[in-house]
């Protein structure tokens, strides 16, 4: 193929000029290095799986992965396509283990004295990586999910749900005091 004038255009000069680098996305561990909000961190579990099926810890406080004690858990699901949040929480963390279905963690952090503060933070967890993460107190959330099938979580609230006086504070997920655009995602 040549232009007009016999000459072979430089496609390949042409579309890299054009073109965007990747940047880092892992650190040395291959590990992502999205920013999280201050406080939040994952512990990584193991499938183990044989020819019957598999077998995956959830939560063992013998891995020393948090502070405060394993006293309550119950599981929560979101259909397809929904949001739940935003949600925030004064007296516990919330600390979540993905079953199965793909999980869109939105966090904004309004804690003055935080590093994080004001940031908005996306994490995404999914049944096919085996992984706890918690989100600390004070930190507003909302949960999507974005995959095609129900996603169902483990929660492990670092204290027991007081069913007559929640410790659960909301706002729309629409709400102008987020920064952040859930588009046409419904929710509450
Ligand atoms: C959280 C919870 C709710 N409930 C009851 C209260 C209510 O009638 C019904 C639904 O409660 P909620 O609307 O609070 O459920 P839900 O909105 O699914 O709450 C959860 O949302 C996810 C995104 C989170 O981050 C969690 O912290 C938790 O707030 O279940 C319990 O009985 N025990 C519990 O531990």
């Amino acid at each position: 193929m040549s232009d007009h004038s016999g000459i072979r255009p430089n496609i390949l000069e042409s579309t890299l000029a054009a073109a965007q680098r990747d940047e880092r996305t892992l650190d040395e561990q291959r590990q992502s290095i999205a920013p999280l909000v201050d406080g939040m961190t994952f512990f990584d579990s193991i499938r183990h799986n044989d020819d019957r099926g598999s077998v995956t810890e959830v939560y063992d406080p013998r891995w020393g992965w948090h502070a405060d004690p394993l006293v309550f858990s119950y599981i929560f699901t979101i259909r397809p396509g929904l949001v739940k949040g935003w949600g925030l929480h004064k007296l516990h963390e919330d600390r979540y283990f993905v079953v199965s279905g793909e999980l869109e963690l939105v966090l904004y952090d309004p804690r003055p004295e935080s590093s994080t503060y004001g940031k908005i933070s996306k994490v995404y967890l999914s049944g096919n990586r085996p992984r706890l993460v918690n989100i600390p107190k004070f930190v507003w959330h909302a949960d999507r999910n974005i995959g095609t099938s129900e996603v169902v979580v483990i929660n492990f609230p670092t204290i027991q749900y007081d069913h007559s006086n929640p410790d659960k504070y909301r706002l729309p997920i629409d709400t102008d005091l987020i920064p952040y655009d859930f588009g046409s995602a419904k929710g509450w």
